[in-house]
């Protein structure tokens, strides 16, 4: 919700327009519950949740209203709730602040309106929180909860034992998890978040993926006939977070690629391309080290290698990242591992995916492709489509400049590396739109004539640089 809520930001949508439409919806459930000139008590936080319920006392004048603030004014934790707050003030409504749990006091209501915490909440209800909800589940009233009953934690369904009882319960865009199992009345009201903000990677989506720490050791089987390929994969991983990178390749050729780069751990094994012998020494190391695989770039279409990338992911039961070569063997094995694709249009045919000139356009059938093969498949295009069989997203950043060599295999280690810490599908969708920017970045300096290389030194400022928001 928080990356849709910020993608929605960065499409023109941001949140204070968004809190007027929750506002808006919380006084339309207040309004069902009761006639007008019915008392209604708000009890507010000073997070977004009590911002929400600041802007329902202005959709609320048929009714007496009291206002309810757990803290000081000066303490309340956004802009925009504040913001909604100061206007209750200046416009004259009765509102309160509770300075102390100790001397706190409901009025008698006909409703209370819970909006103490919603969607922010870390464990059980501290104080004052705690002996609002006790007093509003002792009140003899109709308890409308705003997004959430207070002390519900919407990432895993959970609710606090101190948490408030609703009646009712208005959830803003889309249900969360667990909400439905409550003893309560939920109904989701639309806020007026545009479908793109969820169908378009955003900015949110690449917080919800932004590695935090310096962690992760990305492991790149490739290399054979080509060389550029598992250095790139290697070194854009290192560049998007990872602690290490090893690459496994034919002896033949690891000297050249630790040539390109001193930053990579370079592992040789003894045959000029991969063959079936290797596979249970790397499936045995990457799984050993809890490593994501990246496999698949510079590692040919030799019969036996391919036969090596069947029976690799036939054993192997980790996380791993797909492309190349390796993708057309996909379709065929059984395997546990958990895989993120990411054929371009040629490869995404040969997988049997749809045949495209725009993949946004063929989109449901890469979806339906995701599914039957039960993986993430980030499809690579002008836009990309990002998929995992029942969410789908359209990455749209990259310029022309992005056809140049090399950029599917910065785009596969960027994947590897944010599958440290994220969902796979999360990864992939934020690393898709990472990888573009990184284009978008150069392109501005130096038209279209960049290199593959050249972007493994805008990733780091993309990941992490200044942000707009
Ligand atoms: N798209 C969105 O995300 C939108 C969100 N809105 C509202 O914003 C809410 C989320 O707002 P916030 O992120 O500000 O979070 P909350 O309003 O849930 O409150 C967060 C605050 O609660 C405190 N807190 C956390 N755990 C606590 C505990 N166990 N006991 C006592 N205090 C605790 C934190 O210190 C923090 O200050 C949503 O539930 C919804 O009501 C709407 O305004 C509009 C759109
Ligand atoms: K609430």
């Amino acid at each position: 919700m928080a990356a849709v809520d910020e993608n929605a930001a960065a499409l023109g949508v941001p949140r204070k327009q968004l809190m007027e439409s929750s506002g808006h919806a919380v006084a339309r459930a207040v309004r069902d519950v009761a006639e007008p000139g019915s008392s209604v008590t708000l009890v507010a936080g000073r997070g977004n949740n009590g911002g929400d319920a600041f802007v329902a006392v202005r959709f609320l004048e048929a009714y007496e209203t009291t206002t309810l603030l757990l803290g000081r004014a000066e303490t309340i934790g956004t802009e925009i709730a504040r913001e909604n707050w100061e206007a209750l003030e200046r416009a004259d409504y009765d509102v309160r602040e509770v300075a102390d749990s100790r001397t706190f006091e409901l009025p008698e209501a006909d409703v209370i309106v819970d909006a103490i915490l919603g969607t922010g909440i870390s464990g059980d209800l501290r104080e004052p929180a705690a002996t609002a909800a006790r007093a509003i589940d002792d009140a003899d009233a109709t308890v409308v909860a705003v997004d959430v009953p207070s002390g519900f934690d919407a990432d895993d369904g959970d609710h606090a034992d101190n948490g408030v009882e609703a009646d009712r319960v208005v959830t803003f865009h889309d249900t969360k998890p667990g909400l439905e199992e409550l003893d309560a009345d939920v109904t989701v009201a639309d806020i007026g978040i545009p479908a793109a903000a969820e169908r378009f990677v955003g900015p949110g989506d690449v917080d919800l993926a932004r590695p935090i720490d310096r962690e992760g050791r990305p492991y790149v089987i490739g290399g054979g006939p080509y060389t550029g390929a598992p250095a790139l994969a290697a070194q854009s991983a290192l560049r998007a977070g990872a602690e290490l990178t090893f690459v496994a390749a034919p002896e033949t050729v690891t000297g050249e690629i630790q040539g390109y780069s001193e930053d990579l751990i370079v592992q040789p094994y003894g045959s000029e391309v991969l063959t079936p012998e290797h596979v249970d020494d790397l499936v045995d190391t990457a799984e050993q080290y809890d490593n994501v695989v990246v496999l698949g770039p510079g590692l040919g279409t030799a019969e036996e290698t391919l036969e090596a990338v069947r029976q690799f992911l036939e054993s192997y039961t980790g996380r791993a990242v797909v492309d190349a070569d390796a993708l057309v063997v996909v379709p065929d094995v059984d395997t546990d591992a958990t895989l993120v694709c990411t054929p371009n249009r040629t490869e995404l045919e040969r997988m049997g995916g749809p045949e495209a000139d725009s993949l946004p356009d063929v989109a449901a059938e890469i979806e339906s492709l995701a599914a039957e093969l039960d993986h993430v498949v980030l499809a690579k295009g002008a836009d990309d489509v990002v998929t995992d069989g029942d969410r789908t997203h359209v990455s749209r950043s990259g310029t022309v400049g992005m056809k140049v060599g090399g950029t599917g295999d910065t785009l596969a280690g960027i994947v590897a590396a944010l599958m440290e810490g994220a969902e796979p599908l999360d990864a992939a969708a934020a690393a898709a739109h990472v990888n573009g920017l990184a284009g978008e970045r150069l392109a501005e300096n130096g038209g279209h004539g960049y290199l593959a290389t050249d972007l493994l030194e805008e990733i780091p400022a993309v990941l992490w640089g200044e942000r707009d928001d």
